[in-house]
This record gives C-alpha cells, structure tokens and sequence, in this order.
C-alpha cells in the first residue's frame, strides 16, 4: 500500500497528522511556495514530536539556481530527517544534474527525492519525466511529481494517465521510489494506487483554512481510511 503523507508547517499540526494516519510527516513552509523551505527550528520540533514513529521529510525549496547554499541546507538536515525533496524550478538538464549532483554529495543518510511538476509547461520548466533522467544522472532515491501553482489545478488534471503511467514505469525501471501529490483529494487516491505511486501527499485537502490554514485530523483520517479500503 502506498505511503499516505501529509505536509505540516508547524510543529502544532503534527499531532492531528499523526493520528489521522499520516506514514509521513512533510514539513515545508507553504507560504514560501510549493516546496518551500521551513525554518530550521521548525524541522527538529517536527522530528521531536514525531519521535522516530513515523518518517519525516523537509522539503528544501523550488530551486531557481545551483545558489551555494543549498549544499549547507542538505548537510545540516542530513541524518535527522529520512528525506529530503528539492523542487526543479528549472529550465536547463544541464543545470538541474549540476544542481543534483551538489545536494546528493552532500547527503549520506537521508534520502533525496527530486521534484518536478506537473505544471512545468506553463513556468518553461523541464518535464517530470527528463527530471527522472536528471535522477539517473545525479543518483537520487526517488522522484515526485507536485503542481508549482497553488491555484486549484491538480496533478490528474494537468498531466494525462499515460504520461503518468510512463512516469511510474520509467521511475521503477530505474530503481527510483515514486510519490504524487499536487491538490489532490480523496478521489485521486484509487488512481494514483492503480499507477503505482509508492506515496500519496496531500496539504490543501487536509487543512481547514486553505493551504496556508491548519491540518485536521479528522480530514487525515478519511484519506486514511480511502486507503485502508483499497488494500
Ligand atoms: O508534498 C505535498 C504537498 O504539500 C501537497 O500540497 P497540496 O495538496 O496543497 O497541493
């Protein structure tokens, strides 16, 4: 069965996450962007609360270019957190493998999971598929596909089913773990299990008061129980 997560931006919804069901606890900050960066105080209350019961992922920003930064943000997340997603808000291979290349030297326990989106055509950025050929090159551990734009648009509604099947196929043909998320709600979960998605993420369906609101346990809980049913 995939792995249900669930994004947080603050220590105070990590218990509604939890025990609405979540496998995984995303932390970012969804002011900052689809995969913005949170603060780092935030990160090490999440994994205080969370304890080791559950995994835990940061998501480290939508990267625009190889900034220097990047490889002091992965050496100090690395070994506390079990992954660590970076956004390819980019428009060159070439850059993105550099860009790769520098979080993955930098990373010895954590596992990094390169995120593309879904929505890149309409930001020129390069496709979810060339981001898997970026991960061969660069040695990621998985791949994901979210939406840049937070307007309402979700993952199944951009990209058609083949291309997300030829995105599964080709992530597992070359040993890369696959997640999907990008507003989705409960009705994507029995498509998403039918591609093959090893994790389902979720933000704005779980939260009272839009993305930027809070997580709800009991809307956690329903996704969970989605999930259960199709086991
Ligand atoms: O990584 C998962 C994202 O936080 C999903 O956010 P969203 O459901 O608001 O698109």
């Amino acid at each position: 069965m995939p792995k249900l997560l669930i994004s947080v931006r603050s220590s105070s919804e990590v218990l509604n996450a939890l025990e609405g069901g979540a496998d995984i606890i995303d932390v970012k900050d969804p002011a900052k962007g689809s995969l913005g960066l949170p603060r780092i105080s935030v990160v090490r209350e999440v994994v205080r609360i969370v304890n080791g019961l559950k995994e835990v992922s940061v998501a480290i920003g939508d990267v625009r270019s190889n900034a220097a930064e990047l490889g002091y943000v992965v050496t100090a997340l690395d070994s506390f957190v079990n992954y660590v997603k970076i956004g390819f808000a980019l428009k060159s291979v070439e850059e993105a493998i550099a860009i790769g290349r520098e979080v993955v030297e930098n990373v010895r326990k954590s596992k990094i999971v390169f995120v593309s989106y879904a929505d890149y055509h309409k930001h020129s950025f390069i496709d979810p598929i060339t981001v898997i050929d970026v991960a061969i090159k660069a040695g990621a551990q998985g791949v994901m596909i979210d939406t840049f734009g937070k307007e309402g648009l979700s993952s199944f509604d951009i990209l058609p089913r083949h291309y997300l099947q030829e995105f599964v196929n080709k992530a597992k043909k070359n040993g890369f773990f696959t997640a999907i998320a990008g507003g989705l709600n409960k009705h994507h979960i029995k498509d998403a299990v039918t591609l093959g998605f090893d994790v389902i993420g979720f933000r704005s369906a779980v939260c009272v008061g839009g993305r930027n609101g809070s997580v709800s346990k009991q809307l956690v809980a329903e996704l969970r129980n989605v999930l259960n049913a199709l086991a």
